[in-house]
C-alpha cells in the first residue's frame, strides 16, 4: 500500500512500547548523569536510586513515552517509508529488488528524524523533568517533589512557561536527532545487506543485530547534543539560564571538561541494542 496502514501504527506503538519499559530504567539514570554531577557514576546512581526511591524510582516519567512512542515512531517510521518512496518510487516490498542507495536513505532518515523531533520535544521534556525529580515518591510532609505527574508537570510549564515552554530544548533535540537517525537508517540497511543475500528478506537474527547496532550507533552520535538537550530542558528551574545551545555547550565544558559530552554514553548503548533490536524486528515483521 502506498501509505502507512492502521497496523503499522500499531507495530510501532508495541515495538517502542516494549522497548522502552525494557530500557527506560537506563534511560533514568542516564538522564540523572548528564543533568547531576552528585552521581559517581551509573552503579552508584542505581543504588541510590533503588536506596532513596525504590523500584519506583526508575520507572519515573515512562507514562508519557509509552503513549507517545506510538506517535514517535510511527511518525519515524512512517516519514521515513514516504520520503523514500518519493525518492525512489519504491514501496518498502520492492526495496528488496530495487535497493535504494545510502543516499537517499540517509535524507530519508534525516527528514524522518526533522519531523519527529517536534513530535517528540514536549513528551521528552516532560520526561526529563519528571526523571530529574530525586524526591522519594512516597515521600510525605516537605520534601514533596515539584511535579505530580506528567499531566501536573505539562499544566505547571504552560502557567510558568507558557505553551512555548513545552517547546524547550526542542532546536536542539531537532539537531540531535536529524542527523543522527540518517545514520539510524543507513546502519541498519547497511548491515541487512552485509548478511543478506541480494533480493531476499533479511533473516529475523540479521534483523535484531542490525536493528541492536543502529541503534548503538544513532546513540553514540547522538550522546554530546544528547547531553545539552537534557541541560536546555532542566533550564531555569535552578536559577541557570543558558542563552542557547552553544552557551549550554561552552559553560558546561568549561565547568566540568570536555568529558560532559560523553556522559551517558555507555549506558545509551546498552540501551539501545534491545530497544531498538525488538523496534526493527515487529517493523519488518508487520511489513510482511
Ligand atoms: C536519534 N536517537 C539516536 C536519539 C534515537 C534513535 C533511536 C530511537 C529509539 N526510539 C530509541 O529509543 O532508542
Amino acid at each position: 500500500s502506498r501509505t502507512m496502514p492502521a497496523e503499522e501504527f500499531v507495530a510501532g506503538w508495541i515495538s517502542g512500547a516494549l522497548g522502552l519499559i525494557l530500557g527506560h530504567p537506563f534511560d533514568t539514570i542516564k538522564v540523572r548523569l548528564q543533568s547531576q554531577s552528585k552521581y559517581r557514576g551509573i552503579f552508584d546512581c542505581a543504588m541510590q536510586i533503588y536506596q532513596h526511591e525504590s523500584i519506583l524510582g526508575f520507572f519515573k516519567g515512562m507514562s508519557f513515552p509509552i503513549a507517545s512512542i506510538a506517535i514517535v515512531n510511527s511518525v519515524l517510521f512512517g516519514v521515513y517509508s514516504n520520503v523514500l518512496l518519493a525518492l525512489t518510487s519504491t514501496t518498502h516490498q520492492e526495496r528488496r529488488s530495487q535497493p535504494p542507495s545510502y543516499t537517499d536513505i540517509f535524507i530519508a532518515g534525516c527528514i524522518g528524524g526533522f519531523v519527529q523531533s517536534y513530535c517528540l520535544a514536549p513528551f521528552d521534556l516532560v520526561k526529563v523533568r519528571l526523571q530529574n525529580q530525586t524526591e522519594p515518591k512516597v515521600q510525605l510532609g516537605s520534601l514533596q517533589p515539584r511535579y505530580r505527574g506528567p499531566l501536573h508537570c505539562v499544566s505547571s510549564i504552560l502557567q510558568k512557561e507558557g505553551p512555548q515552554g513545552l517547546l524547550r530544548g526542542s532546536g536542539t533535540l531537532m539537531l540531535r536527532d536529524t542527523p543522527t537517525l540518517g545514520i539510524y537508517f543507513v546502519t541498519y540497511e547497511w548491515l541487512c545487506r552485509q548478511y543478506t543475500p541480494k533480493g531476499q528478506n533479511p533473516s529475523s537474527a540479521t534483523v535484531l543485530v542490525a536493528g541492536g547496532c543502529a541503534g548503538i550507533t544513532s546513540w553514540v552520535t547522538a550522546t554530546p547534543l544528547d547531553v545539552i538537550k537534557c541541560r536546555m530542558q532542566m533550564d531555569g528551574l535552578k536559577g541557570k539560564v543558558y542563552h542557547g545551545v552553544l552557551d549550554c555547550m561552552v559553560s558546561s565544558v568549561r565547568q566540568e571538561g570536555p568529558g560532559v559530552f560523553f556522559r551517558g554514553i555507555t549506558i545509551n548503548s546498552a540501551r539501545a541494542f534491545p530497544v531498538n533490536a525488538i523496534t526493527f524486528l515487529s517493523y519488518e515483521y508487520l511489513l510482511r
